[in-house]
């Protein structure tokens, strides 16, 4: 049987451009990829990118604070102009997809700009009333935000409305405690507005090193974000001040904005799966097996749309592993075992990679180092803010499980951590590196006793 494509990839976000782009560029194969938005997906037009660069203005009034604490007399910041800052945002936004879009040009890759949906095994309907087939066909439509089905919703926005907003919310109410309610709390609070944090739990982040949560938890509000934690709303109304939130503890509070960031699932609606074998999991997830193959031998999905680790590095690697696999004859899986992460709060960002101590315990004996410290720069300008640095250590190995750092630019120290442990650096190698002094990773190689051991016999 022949087909029009070897490949066919719906959507072009991180997981399918890259897929695309190996598939076509390193290994010849015949490829098109139709993207229904704007080339780049989630992460480059509505997530990672345009969130950092926001993070990155948000800092200004921190830094003139900083400033002042070293003798920068009268330092600020000036007034922060959203509108010229979201001109230049959207001018590099799509400078980006301009790159990506000429990329897959470039490989070689048929780019089709509308929405296409699943005929078959083997067929692809677009958008624009074609009908093409292909050999093998990749699902990378990656998630859509949730929202928490409480009446008034349709008032608030979602992480995508962010970023276009005509002004600043002089008032804005996030709900939800993962990462986007706490990154865009520290955004919003650091452009100035009047920022709420609503989490139906009591400790942020679930999931992440118990000790990181808390000194996040404790961050927001050390920075002038308003808690309610343990605490949920119940609706929204619009009257004459603005947004009404009623909680469900009956509590009342008007807002500007209100933006849930209560999850995302994945985008799987109406992408004609009932006329494919492709199997649903119960949050709506595409199953794959490790070399992200659905229940159809022809149809592979990766990213977001399979919910395994949904985060940006995870989806290009099952892409490229995936065209590697499929048209280079290079067989590779993707191990989901050691990923790092970095929740961009600031000025202490949040970031992880391995078992946290809690999971390293159930597994077995372990010996906890952990430095808790106020660093240098901070304190001398006048902050109590303090910082954290800890390893999870196997007592029988030896190796390192686990690294959680809340510094500042912990983002950046963990990515050079995970290449230790991700080649099994035992805790005794750490200490064999020479410190870089003064430096504040400094502290991962010279914590020379354990605050604890856990787990196992040594319980
Ligand atoms: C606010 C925010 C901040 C984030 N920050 C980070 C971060 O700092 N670091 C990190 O690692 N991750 C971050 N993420 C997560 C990251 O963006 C995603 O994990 C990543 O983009 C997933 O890639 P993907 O290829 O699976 O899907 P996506 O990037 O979502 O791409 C899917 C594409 O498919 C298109 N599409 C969908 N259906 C169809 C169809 N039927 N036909 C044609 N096209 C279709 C969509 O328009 C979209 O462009 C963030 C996410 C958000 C929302
Ligand atoms: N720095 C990064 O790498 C980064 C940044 C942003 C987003 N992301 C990715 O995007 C995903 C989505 O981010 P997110 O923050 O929306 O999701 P999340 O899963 O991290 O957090 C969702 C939060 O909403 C709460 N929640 C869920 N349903 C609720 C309900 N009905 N009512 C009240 N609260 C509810 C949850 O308890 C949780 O605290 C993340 O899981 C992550 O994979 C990554």
């Amino acid at each position: 049987m022949s087909f029009d494509y070897d490949l066919f990839v719906i959507g072009g976000g991180s997981g399918g451009v890259r897929a695309a782009r190996i598939a076509a560029g390193q290994h010849g194969a015949k490829v098109a990829l139709a993207e229904e938005s704007r080339m780049g997906g989630t992460c480059v037009i509505r997530g990672c990118v345009p969130k950092k660069l926001m993070v990155f203005a948000s800092q200004a009034p921190a830094a003139a604070e900083e400033s002042r604490g070293y003798g920068w007399l009268g330092a600020e910041a000036g007034r922060f102009d959203w509108l010229t800052f979201r001109e230049k945002l959207h001018a590099e936004l799509s400078r980006l997809e301009g790159a990506y879009r000429s990329g897959l040009l470039a490989a070689g890759v048929e780019v089709h700009d509308c929405r296409a949906t699943l005929v078959d095994h083997h067929t692809v309907a677009l958008a624009d009333g074609r009908q093409v087939t292909a050999k093998h066909i990749l699902i990378a439509v990656g998630g859509r935000p949730t929202l928490p089905g409480i009446p008034g919703e349709e008032l608030g926005m979602v992480s995508d409305d962010l970023f276009t907003m005509e002004e600043m919310p002089r008032r804005i109410l996030l709900v939800g405690g993962g990462f986007i309610a706490c990154e865009f709390a520290t955004i919003l609070k650091g452009l100035g507005a009047d920022t709420t944090l609503v989490y139906r739990g009591g400790k942020l982040l679930r999931g992440f090193d118990e000790g990181g949560r808390t000194l996040v938890t404790h961050q927001l509000e050390h920075i002038g974000v308003t808690l309610r934690l343990n605490a949920n709303p119940a609706r929204l109304d619009r009257d004459a001040q603005g947004i009404r939130v009623t909680y469900e503890d009956g509590a009342v509070e008007h807002h500007d904005a209100v933006l849930f960031a209560t999850g995302r699932s994945p985008f799987t609606k109406g992408l004609g799966l009932e006329n494919t074998g492709v199997r649903l999991g119960r949050r709506g997830e595409i199953v794959v097996d490790e070399w992200s193959q659905t229940a159809v031998p022809s149809i592979f999905a990766v990213g977001d749309v399979t919910d395994r680790i949904n985060l940006t590095p995870v989806a290009i690697r099952e892409g490229h592993s995936f065209a590697d696999t499929v048209f280079g004859a290079q067989p590779r899986k993707v191990s989901h075992d050691l990923v790092g992460a970095a929740v961009y709060v600031r000025p202490h960002e949040l970031a992880s990679i391995g078992l946290t101590e809690e999971a390293a315990a159930e597994q077995g004996p372990i010996e906890v180092y952990e430095a808790l410290f106020r660093p240098m720069r901070s304190l001398f300008a006048g902050s109590d803010l303090r910082a954290m640095m800890k390893l999870v250590v196997d007592d029988v190995t030896r190796r390192v499980l686990g690294c959680h750092i809340f510094a500042p630019e912990a983002g950046e120290m963990i990515q050079l951590a995970a290449v230790a442990i991700g080649m099994g650096a035992t805790k005794e190698q750490f200490d064999a590196a020479i410190a870089v002094h003064p430096t504040l990773a400094e502290e991962l190689v010279t914590m020379r006793m354990p605050v604890r051991r856990a787990g196992g016999a040594t319980a």
